[in-house]
């Protein structure tokens, strides 16, 4: 296991990263990168990947990705005041740095950003922010107010604070970061912020990590006793009942899937829809079969924790 380098403000990241690129083209040119798949002779490339910390099996494949992809990887960690629309759930998020720092290490991440709040908010919270628009305001924007404004807000700092500068050495570097596909309106969000105010990084996603009873894993399952646990579990096991619904050929019983869920008493359903995986505009209708590859996503709390979730829909191949 290596120790990764922990790094505490932008000043410090910009400074290591310059010197970690250069260090890779140096190794580069003297004929030993350990590159694996990466072109030897290709750009130099930094894979960027945003968490909150309490890192689980989840955060683990995203830098994995990262570290199959990139010859430098960088992992930062920060919980972001600006996207908690309840100051409770903020105060309790759970923080584990330490053992953050191990998963990080062994899963060969170079560089680790853990800033304070008064270095990425010196002035307090911003002024000016990222608006999310409407693409923002529904399903998780809806019951969690300005949350997508911060969530943009913070990615966007972070994608400046890594970016990787070009020097005579180390010219040019190919800048990827990376997002689970498990929060899929935030990845939507983020594409989007990426196209619109023109960021130089690819954005790439990772495919949501379950246990093994179905359940999403996220930071915040440490908060379900086992009986919650349990029922929580209702929600893939819907998912993927619509799921098996469409793949058939079927119109998608979306009806049957919150009945499903509704029969669990101690899961409270928010929302459960089928969307277009880009707009997050609601798609299908229950007499007709999808006409085109689609999301079904849902958010329910489940005792204590506020659970989301989603699966893709694929259409079946016809012929
Ligand atoms: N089970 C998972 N599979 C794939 N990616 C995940 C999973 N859980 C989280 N991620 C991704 O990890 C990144 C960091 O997420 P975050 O640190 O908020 O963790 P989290 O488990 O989603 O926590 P919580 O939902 O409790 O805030 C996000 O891009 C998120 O989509
Ligand atoms: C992308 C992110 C790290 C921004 O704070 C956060 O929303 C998360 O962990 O999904
Ligand atoms: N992964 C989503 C971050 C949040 O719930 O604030």
């Amino acid at each position: 296991m290596s120790v990764p380098r922990l790094l505490h403000t932008a000043a410090e990241l910009k400074a290591a990263i310059a010197e970690t690129l250069a260090a890779k083209a140096a190794a580069r040119s003297a004929g030993g990168d350990g590159a694996g798949e990466r072109k030897p002779d290709g750009p130099l490339s930094l894979g960027l990947v945003p968490t909150m910390g309490a890192l689980h099996t989840g955060h683990r494949a995203m830098m994995d990705a990262a570290r199959a992809e990139n010859d430098v990887v960088v992992a930062t960690v920060f919980v972001n005041p600006l996207q908690f629309n309840d100051p409770e759930d903020l105060r309790r998020y759970p923080r584990t740095l330490e053992a953050d720092l191990e998963l990080l290490g062994d899963a060969g991440v170079d560089l680790v950003f853990a800033p304070e709040e008064s270095e990425v908010y010196p002035g307090g919270p911003p002024l000016v922010r990222v608006s999310s628009g409407e693409l923002g305001n529904r399903y998780e924007g809806a019951s969690r107010p300005g949350h997508f404004d911060g969530v943009l807000t913070v990615v966007a700092k972070l994608l400046h604070y890594a970016a990787p500068t070009a020097s005579p050495a180390v010219s040019p570097v190919r800048y990827r970061a990376y997002f689970g596909q498990k929060d899929a309106q935030q990845l939507a969000l983020i594409r989007r912020m990426a196209a619109d105010l023109g960021f130089d990084a690819e954005i790439k996603a990772v495919p949501v990590v379950r246990s093994a009873d179905g359940l999403a894993e996220s930071s915040r399952n440490v908060f379900l006793d086992p009986a919650h646990r349990r029922a929580a579990a209702v929600l893939s096991r819907a998912l993927f009942a619509l799921r098996d619904s469409v793949s058939a050929g079927s119109p998608p019983d979306l009806a049957g899937a919150v009945a499903l869920v509704e029969a669990e008493p101690l899961v409270e359903l928010d929302y459960f829809d089928i969307v277009d995986p880009q707009t997050l505009q609601p798609l299908g209708s229950a007499d007709r079969p999808l006409e085109k590859p689609a999301l079904a996503l849902l958010a329910a709390q489940v005792g204590p924790v506020r659970l989301i979730d989603n699966l893709p829909l694929e259409i079946p191949r016809t012929g």
